[in-house]
């Protein structure tokens, strides 16, 4: 267990402003809302309720985005959109994901996680395969398609392929898109477990999964989908778990 919560690197508000004595149990909401015993982040959780560890790595910040060592087509790609300098959750965050720790990270929203998502998953994606190899999973087809869209703009000049898999869209234009052959899926739960038990969406070279906002998917009632997403997943999956505080405090309604 010890080995499994070192894979970790945890974020959160405090962690964000920098401060030291960080204390896990800022992190409370999101170790209630994961219920799922075979998912490892709720494991690390909640070795962390238990023993209090105070294992809350403060990472050093990095203040630019030429010293994180991105691609030079993916500088290009963030420079073009108008990043000069990256956020507190940028700053802290890039460099564990891109260095393969799971992270778990709650930050409000507006904090620009949805940036960071894109430009770490367009480091870590290999565009000389075509299969699947990062999948990003959110609440609401708004959120998806926002994702997918800053990783198709942020990535331009490294040829991305990216899908929204999001309820409501036609599921023949998935079948399409997914066939075709894409780096990256950005999705809601329901849509993704149909394509991936169609075999549409093929999960054996995804090394990367992200779920955004995961307070609010399983407060949305997401959490059986999520949980059958996992199983058609591979073992030695790399995990970025993100919540965002509720607003109204005690963490939502699960
Ligand atoms: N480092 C940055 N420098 C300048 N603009 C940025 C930076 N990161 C993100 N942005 C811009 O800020 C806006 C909001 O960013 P983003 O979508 O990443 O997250 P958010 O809306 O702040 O919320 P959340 O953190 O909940 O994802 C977008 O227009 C994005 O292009």
């Amino acid at each position: 267990m010890e080995a499994l919560l070192s894979q970790f690197t945890f974020l959160s508000d405090q962690a964000l402003q920098g401060n030291k004595n960080f204390d896990p149990s800022a992190m409370e909401d999101l170790m209630k809302l994961f219920e799922i015993e075979s998912y490892k982040a709720w494991a690390a959780l909640e070795l962390v309720e238990e023993k209090q560890v105070k294992g809350a790595e403060i990472t050093m910040p990095i203040l630019s985005f030429d010293q994180m060592g991105l691609k030079d087509d993916l500088l290009r790609g963030i420079y073009n959109y108008g990043f000069e300098k990256p956020s507190a959750i940028q700053q802290r965050a890039v460099m564990p994901i891109i260095n393969g720790r799971d992270v778990i990270a709650q930050a409000q929203s507006g904090t620009r996680k949805t940036s960071m998502i894109a430009l770490t998953i367009c480091q870590v994606v290999d565009t000389a395969s075509r299969e699947v190899q990062a999948l990003i999973l959110s609440p609401t087809r708004e959120l998806a398609s926002q994702t997918e869209k800053v990783i198709r703009t942020i990535g331009d000049f490294m040829n991305i392929q990216a899908h929204a898999c999001i309820g409501g869209k036609s599921v023949g234009e998935d079948i399409r898109k997914l066939e075709n052959g894409v780096h990256v899926v950005s999705g809601t739960p329901g849509r993704v477990c149909d394509m991936i038990k169609r075999r549409t969406l093929r999960t054996r070279a995804i090394k990367l999964l992200i779920l955004d906002e995961s307070d609010e998917m399983l407060s949305r009632g997401f959490k059986d989908q999520i949980y059958d997403v996992y199983r058609h997943l591979p073992p030695e999956l790399q995990e970025i778990v993100l919540g965002a505080k509720s607003e109204k405090g005690g963490g939502g309604k699960v």
